[in-house]
C-alpha cells in the first residue's frame, strides 16, 4: 500500500505558507506524502519546503483586487480551478486536506468538500480570514493559531498555536546575549512582503541612537524591492553596517543572533519571536482585517516581551528612544526575551499533526 497523502492548500503570503511548511515537514517525518496546492505568489515562499513536498500551482483569483476585467474573470478562473482540483483529487485520493487560508486554497478546499474528504482549516489570526470563514462551516476541524478566535455561531475551534518551521524550532529558546558594549544586531522585518513605513522610520531612528549604542550596531533590514537602494544608501552614508534584502532566507539565524527585533505583527512573525524568545518593537499593519495585527501583538505586549507602536504614532525620535531604552539596559532586554519565550508554543506543530491524524480515524 502506498503512503497516505496529505494535501495542504495555502497561498498568497508567507503568513499562510510558513505554518503550512511546518505541517509538511512534520507529516513527511511521519512517512506521509505531502502535496502543496498554491498559487504563483505562494510558490515564492516554498524555497525552504522539503524537496519531497510535491508542489502543484493552481490559478487563483480574488474579487477583492484588480480591475473590472479581472473581477469579471475571477468566477471563471475559480470554477476552472475547482473542476481541475476535483479531477486531481479523484486521481490522488488524499487521506486529509488541510487549508491555511488565502484565495488559492479555494480549489483544493472546495474539491475536498465536494468529494467529502476529511478536512481541516488552520487560521493564524484571532479573526477568520475571508476564505477560511467560508470553509469554517464546511470542514471537520477548525484549528486556531490565536486563542480565542472569533468564530461563526455553531463552529467550534481547537486552540493549537501557530506552527513554526523546523529551522525556527531548532533555535527554540536559543540563549540570549543581552546587549552590551560589543557588536549588537537589530533585525528589521516587515512581514513576508516588507513594510515601507519601517524603511522610512527605522534607518533614521537607528542613526539617532546615542553614540555608545550606535557605534556597536549592525542592522539586517528587510525592505520592499522598490525601497532597497535608498535604505541601503542611507545606512551606508551614516556609516552603519547594514544588510538590506527584499527577503531573508536565514531569519531563524538572524533572529536567534540579534538583540532586538523591529517588526510587523503578522502571526508567524509573532510565533517565531516567541519560540526563539527575543525582545521586540512591533508596528501592527493598520489595514489588516479587523486590526488583527494589534490583537496578534497583545500577548507579547501584556507580558512585557514587546512594545507595540501604532503606525500613526511611529516617529523617528520616539522610536530611537525606545530602541535605546532596550539596547541600553541589558536587564530589561533579558527580561523581555524571557517574557517572549514564555509566550511561545513550540508544540503547535505537534498539536496540528495530532489533529490531522485524528481525521484519518474512523468516527466512533
Ligand atoms: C499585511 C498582511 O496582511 N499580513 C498578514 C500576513 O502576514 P505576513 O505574510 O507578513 O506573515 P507573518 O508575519 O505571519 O509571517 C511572515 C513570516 O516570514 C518570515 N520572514 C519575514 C521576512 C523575511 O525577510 N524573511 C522571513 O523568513 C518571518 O520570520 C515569518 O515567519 O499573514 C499573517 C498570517 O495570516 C497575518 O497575521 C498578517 O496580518
Amino acid at each position: 500500500m502506498s503512503d497516505p497523502l496529505l494535501i495542504i492548500a495555502a497561498g498568497g503570503t508567507g503568513g499562510h505558507m510558513f505554518p503550512a511548511q511546518a505541517l509538511a515537514e512534520a507529516m513527511l517525518a511521519r512517512g506521509w506524502r505531502v502535496k502543496l496546492s498554491t498559487d504563483v505568489r505562494g510558490a515564492r515562499y516554498t524555497g525552504g519546503f522539503p524537496h519531497a513536498v510535491e508542489i502543484e500551482q493552481v490559478g487563483s483569483a480574488t474579487f477583492a483586487r484588480g480591475g473590472l476585467v479581472a473581477k469579471l474573470r475571477a468566477p471563471f478562473t475559480i470554477a476552472g480551478g475547482v473542476v481541475s482540483a476535483v479531477f486531481k483529487m479523484l486521481r490522488d485520493k488524499p487521506s486529509v486536506v488541510v487549508g491555511f487560508g488565502g484565495y488559492p486554497t479555494i480549489p483544493a478546499m472546495s474539491a475536498a468538500w465536494i468529494l467529502r474528504k476529511p478536512t481541516m482549516i488552520h487560521e493564524q489570526n484571532g479573526v477568520l480570514g475571508r476564505v477560511n470563514k467560508i470553509f469554517s462551516k464546511r470542514v471537520n476541524k477548525v484549528a486556531c493559531g490565536t486563542w480565542p478566535t472569533e468564530l461563526p455561531a455553531g463552529v467550534e475551534g481547537v486552540p493549537v498555536g501557530n506552527p513554526v518551521r523546523n529551522a525556527i524550532l531548532e533555535r527554540a529558546g536559543a540563549g540570549y546575549i543581552a546587549p552590551g558594549d560589543y557588536p549588537m544586531s537589530i533585525l528589521v522585518m516587515g512581514g513576508s512582503q516588507g513594510a515601507r513605513i519601517l524603511s522610512d522610520i527605522v534607518p533614521p531612528a537607528v542613526s539617532g541612537l546615542p553614540s555608545a549604542i550606535r557605534r556597536n550596531i549592525r542592522v539586517s533590514h528587510q525592505a520592499r524591492a522598490e525601497d532597497l537602494e535608498r535604505v541601503a544608501k542611507y545606512y551606508a552614508d551614516e556609516g552603519i553596517p547594514a544588510d538590506v534584502q527584499p527577503f531573508f532566507n536565514d531569519v531563524p539565524t538572524l533572529m536567534s543572533e540579534c538583540q532586538l527585533v523591529v517588526s510587523r505583527a503578522g502571526a508567524s512573525s509573532i510565533a517565531d519571536l516567541s519560540v526563539i524568545g527575543r525582545p521586540a518593537i512591533l508596528v501592527p499593519y493598520a489595514m489588516a482585517l479587523s486590526d488583527h495585527q494589534t490583537a496578534n501583538a497583545r500577548q507579547l505586549v501584556e507580558t512585557g516581551a514587546a512594545i507595540a507602536i501604532a503606525e500613526a504614532d511611529l516617529q523617528v525620535d520616539s522610536l530611537s528612544t525606545q530602541i535605546a531604552d532596550i539596547l541600553g539596559d541589558a536587564n530589561k532586554a533579558q527580561s523581555m526575551s524571557q517574557a517572549a519565550l514564555a509566550c511561545g508554543k513550540p508544540d503547535a506543530t505537534e498539536t496540528l499533526v495530532a489533529l490531522t491524524l485524528e481525521l484519518t480515524q474512523p468516527k466512533p
